[in-house]
């Protein structure tokens, strides 16, 4: 076999692989792991780096007691971060660049395709971009959370195809290795399902990882809807990166769909965050995802939280179930006006005027969920 015919990949390492001792970083794993981003780039591949370990590379540089301290865990982050930084790019004889975000960068459609302009352009200027969450500005509301996620919205917005998350262990086990001795790998996952979740419990209690399995599953979720290969690999044997590079799976593979989702509808349904809800009666039929134009005012009984026009919007029923997430053609508060007018003849008006609340090319359907 040989390697696979990838135009880009993205390659996620985690914290344990950059700082295995929480003394500052090591370079000891990272070599085999340059090497194949070399080999890549060599075989003609580009590779965007998401890179985790900045906690980790910075804790050293504070008291144990004070670690769990959020502004001293940013402080971390902060000083951790440089140190990353250089020893990624003393592993390299090309130039590589900085990019931290956070979520508000990611669902934001205009900073989004911004960060994917900039991707592009250092890609095509053979500069490795090395990705991280901005973890020293990122508050509850605006932070992804792990970079498991993380790397699944850059492989998106990348547009890669593949997405190789380099961890701790070798790959998605049917229960916790480190509980369970019986665990057994699972080398092709061909659907992710709620018995899929099940399998996954989170990062080691006195590890230096986010998330454990349950990131990594969410992610390969993003992923493979937007028809991105991908694998869970074990990031600490260069036998891993050999075996990639012969196009064998040394790990976990996630199957991609067969027909991804389009560019604007994953991240509308992965990436972007519904800024306010619009509620309908239970009994609501329409299909939105069919017919956007369905949803008028005289359908919606309730409009919650504010949302300006061009934000994210979810569609739901007054039971609860989700219908869509929709761009949102009108802010919440003439929403909230409209739908309140007894006369029905002027909200049809108004609409027919100004257009539809939500429109086609800008749905995500959530009705399985
Ligand atoms: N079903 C599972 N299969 C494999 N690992 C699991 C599973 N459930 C929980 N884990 C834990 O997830 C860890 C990997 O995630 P994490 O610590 O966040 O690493 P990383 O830093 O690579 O993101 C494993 O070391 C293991 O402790
Ligand atoms: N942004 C954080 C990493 C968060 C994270 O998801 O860590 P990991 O589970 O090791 O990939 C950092 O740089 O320390």
């Amino acid at each position: 076999m040989s390697f696979p015919n990838w135009e880009r990949v993205v390659i996620k390492v985690g914290s344990a692989l950059i700082a295995p001792n929480k003394q500052g970083c090591s370079s000891h794993y990272l070599l085999s792991i340059a090497q194949f981003i070399v080999r890549c780039r060599a075989n003609g591949t580009q590779v965007v780096l998401v890179s985790s370990g900045s906690v980790a590379a910075g804790a050293h540089l504070f008291d144990e007691e004070e670690k769990t301290n959020i502004a001293v865990k940013k402080a971390m982050a902060a000083a951790g971060q440089t140190e990353m930084m250089s020893t990624w790019d003393r592993l390299f004889d090309f130039p590589s660049a900085q990019i931290l975000l956070t979520h508000a960068d990611l669902r934001d459609r205009e900073r989004y395709v911004s960060v994917r302009e900039t991707i592009d352009t250092l890609l095509d200027h053979e500069i490795l971009p090395i990705i991280n969450e901005n973890d020293t500005v990122t508050t509850d509301k605006l932070k992804v959370g792990d970079n498991d996620n993380l790397s699944a919205m850059v492989a998106s917005a990348a547009e890669a195809d593949a997405l190789i998350i380099c961890s701790d262990i070798d790959g998605l086990y049917n229960k916790n290795p480190h509980e369970h001795d019986d665990a057994e790998m699972l080398k092709e996952v061909n659907s992710i399902d709620e018995s899929i979740y099940a399998m996954a419990g989170g990062a080691a209690a006195d590890g230096v990882g986010t998330g454990g399995m349950r990131t990594k599953i969410e992610a390969a979720e993003k992923a493979i809807s937007h028809g991105i290969d991908t694998y869970i690999i074990n990031g600490f044997t260069e036998l891993s990166f050999n075996m990639l590079l012969d196009g064998k799976n040394p790990g976990t593979h996630f199957q991609p769909y067969d027909k991804p989702m389009q560019e604007n509808v994953h991240w509308m349904r992965h990436t972007s965050n519904a800024q306010g809800e619009v509620i309908v009666e239970s009994d609501f039929a329409a299909s939105l995802e069919n017919d956007a134009e369905q949803l008028t005012s005289s359908e919606i009984i309730g409009v919650r939280g504010e949302f300006s026009v061009g934000d994210t919007i979810l569609v739901r029923k007054d039971d609860g179930t989700k219908l869509v997430k929709a761009k949102s053609n009108y802010s919440s508060c003439l929403l909230n006006f409209i739908a309140k007018q007894d006369s029905e003849e002027f909200a049809t008006e108004f609409e027919e005027k100004t257009g539809p609340i939500i429109s086609e090319q800008h749905i995500a359907n959530l009705e399985k969920e």
